[in-house]
């Protein structure tokens, strides 16, 4: 269980103290909707151990994250776009996700299968540029599956796709929840999207989080 207990922070030269209080359960998505400017990037970003809080703890398991810097957290980050090296084939950019100490079979074989499993098998070696959006984000999740980090964090992640990718796109994310026990936290101004995929769900206002359901 990932629980984010009286978290606070402020940016510099901003008068909103911002006091955050939440839970996300292993298998589930938790979303966080709010009005523009209402706080959401600075939440992923304390999560994501960019920003470091005045005070609170952000427990996963037992185990406090503030502490560790962003590279060593549990935590996988994935944007509205641009999560890709577009120069790159598919398979280069999933790779990436991987230890950099892992052995070329083992770094072929995890890729294939991450690609298989978010439904790109045989797409491996097509540059990134040449993909549509909806594959550039099954990439992205195919990295974030051989990262093979429990908290995955999602900001705006199908705002950039079609009606259809949007709505594929966003039943991969929640079969891969479910799969890999990801604390899936999903930022999202849609409501759409956040009935359609959604356990529980928070809005941010005046600083802090409301549970919504
Ligand atoms: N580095 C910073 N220094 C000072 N203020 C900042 C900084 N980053 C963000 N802010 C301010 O903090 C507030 C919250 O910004 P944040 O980006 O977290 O909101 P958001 O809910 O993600 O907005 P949007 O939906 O538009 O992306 C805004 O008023 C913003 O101007």
């Amino acid at each position: 269980m990932l629980r984010v207990e009286d978290l606070s922070f402020a940016h510099a030269g901003q008068a909103t103290r911002y006091r955050f209080e939440m839970a996300a359960a292993p298998g589930e998505i938790t979303a966080i909707s709010g009005a523009s400017g209402s706080g959401k990037s600075t939440l992923l970003d304390l999560l994501a151990g960019f920003l470091t809080p005045l005070s609170g703890r952000i427990d996963l398991d037992g185990t406090d994250l503030v502490p560790l810097p962003p590279e060593s957290r549990p935590v996988s980050l994935l944007l509205q776009s641009d999560n890709l090296f577009d120069h790159l084939t598919a398979s280069r950019n999933v790779a990436l996700g991987l230890p950099s100490g892992a052995g070329k079979g083992a770094v072929v074989q995890a890729v294939e299968t991450a690609l298989s499993e978010v439904g790109l098998a045989g797409l491996g070696q097509q540059t990134a540029s040449t993909l549509s959006g909806g594959q550039k984000q099954r990439v992205a999740l195919a990295r974030t599956l051989v990262r093979n980090r429990p908290i995955v964090l999602l900001d705006e992640p199908f705002s950039a796709l079609d009606d259809k990718a949007r709505t594929a796109t966003r039943e991969l994310v929640k079969a891969l929840t479910i799969a890999h026990d990801w604390h899936t936290i999903l930022v999202s101004h849609h409501m759409d999207d956040i009935t359609a995929i959604a356990s529980r769900r928070y809005r941010l206002e005046a600083g802090e989080l409301v549970v919504e359901g």
